[in-house]
């Protein structure tokens, strides 16, 4: 079993640049399929095992995906006939599978995608993406582990209220709408960053989209979209882990890419906790403060505090002055790492939704698996403070969502490795090898 073995002690300094985003690309590179005709490029594309899984996906259905990882680029050609039915051993990998129904029911009237399970955040049903599809027209089947839908002739636009601001759903039904027959309206939308880059990307393909990033989008169906090219925008989540990685130890850190108008509420808490976030030309500098204190957070649709920074934010509040809460408003289960933490000798509690955070805990390292993906960012996080060494474990979830975490923190200073299950060091490694083992890692 691989492991992530992490020292702690280290002042983290210096830059790293911030890939683009996963939860764009996946959308878009899903998007891609509604193009009859022309070959889409999309460019600054995260090298991870997710964009692996969401090409085989594309791959499996018939479209022709070429990923040049070193350029960080894919090619989708989706003109020939595709098939629309996505199995299970994709879906169960990623659940942002579900986001083939939209554009395959648009272009085909028919999709049949395998009903994605609970994971380890909650149960994540996809009703209100289903609603959607049905109020456009579509008939929707779930038996036998699928979900079907099936619409005779064109959808049709509608007005779709959400009963709550589902990203899934305001991506799909986007998706959906812009090749539907009239006007859509969707109510109640979802407002991050990813699903306005998800607009512009469909309204280069051709598509009449606008209100993306407020909560009503207006979608006017065209009768066909064309292959486009798009730059992916800066993950911000990625941005944010490094932001708390310059928090945490004390540091100062300029993070390139990161833009400061899609973490808004992640720099108002680090700010309230006495960490300094400066704009420069490239990015945002952090720097820590040996009196980190204490705040609460409450995780909320954007532009509310994120859910994929919750797990983060807790390890800083571990070492701040006084106890602080964090409320998970967004999923019904994100709590799993504090276990871990416990495991680290973290004073914490679950109460509820809520977790009651006791700072200053003298942090020890120990052997801690990862739950989730931000959870295994977390737990590398608290271990760059700990005493002693932390090893992380269950790193499938990591490779998800982080591009070449151990090299860039070890670039930064930090103590880290990766080895493998005989205990030889696997990262740091130069960038090619590292991207063979990205490749490695996603088979
Ligand atoms: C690939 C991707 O972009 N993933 C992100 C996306 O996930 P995802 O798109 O799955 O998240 P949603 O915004 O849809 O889910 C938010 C909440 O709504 C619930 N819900 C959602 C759809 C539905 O039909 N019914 C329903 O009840 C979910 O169970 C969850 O409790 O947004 C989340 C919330 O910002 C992020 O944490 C994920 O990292
Ligand atoms: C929860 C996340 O992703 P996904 O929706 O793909 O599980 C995440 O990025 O933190």
């Amino acid at each position: 079993m691989e492991k992530i073995i992490v020292g702690g002690g280290q002042k983290l300094e210096g830059t790293v640049r911030v890939e683009g985003a996963k939860n764009a690309v996946l959308p878009v590179l899903a998007a891609s399929l509604i193009a009859s005709e022309g070959r889409s490029v999309i460019k600054e594309v995260p090298v991870l095992a997710d964009v692996y899984t969401i090409n085989e996906v594309l791959r499996n259905l018939n479209a022709d995906v070429e990923f040049d990882s070193n350029e960080k680029a894919v090619k989708i050609d989706a003109s020939e006939r595709l098939e629309t039915e996505a199995p299970f051993e994709y879906v169960r990998k990623m659940r942002a599978s579900v986001l083939v129904l939209g554009p395959l029911l648009a272009r085909y009237g028919h999709a049949k995608v395998a009903m994605p399970g609970g994971c380890a955040i909650g149960s994540r049903p996809i009703d209100l993406h289903l609603k959607g599809f049905e109020a456009m027209g579509a008939e929707i089947h779930v038996g036998n582990g699928f979900v079907e839908a099936t619409a005779p002739g064109r959808l049709q636009g509608a007005k779709i209220y959400l009963d709550m601001p589902s990203v899934g759903a305001t991506e799909n039904i986007m998706m959906a709408a812009a090749l539907a027959d009239g006007k859509t309206v969707i109510e109640n939308a979802a407002k991050e960053p990813e699903i306005v880059d998800l607009a512009n990307y469909l309204n280069k393909m051709g598509a009449r989209i606008v209100g993306a990033g407020t909560e009503t989008i207006r979608i006017n169906g065209v009768e066909k979209l064309y292959g486009a090219e798009h730059n992916m925008i800066p993950d911000r989540i990625e941005a944010g882990t490094f932001m708390v990685a310059a928090a945490i130890t004390n540091g100062n850190i300029l993070i390139e890419n990161a833009v400061r108008e899609h973490l808004s509420s992640v720099v108002s808490k680090l700010e309230e906790m006495n960490v300094q976030v400066i704009d420069e030309d490239e990015g945002l500098r952090v720097i820590g403060s040996d009196r980190i204190a204490s705040t609460d957070i409450k995780t909320l649709p954007h532009p509310g505090f994120p859910t994929d920074m919750q797990s983060q934010m807790m390890a800083l509040m571990l070492c701040a002055k006084g106890t602080s809460v964090i409320t998970e408003t967004v999923f019904e289960n994100r709590f799993m790492h504090v276990e871990e933490f416990r495991r680290m000798n973290a004073n914490i509690k679950i109460e509820g939704r809520s977790v009651i955070i006791e700072g200053l805990s003298k942090l020890q390292g120990a052997e801690v698996a990862a739950t989730d993906l931000r959870a295994a960012a977390a737990l590398i996080l608290a271990g760059l403070v700990s005493d002693g060494h932390t090893r992380v474990t269950e790193l499938k979830h990591l490779d998800r969502g982080y591009v070449d975490i151990v090299m860039k923190l070890a670039n930064l200073g930090a103590d880290i490795k990766r080895v493998d299950e005989n205990g030889v060091v696997i990262q740091p490694l130069g960038v090619e090898e590292t991207v063979e083992l990205n490749e490695y890692i996603t088979e």
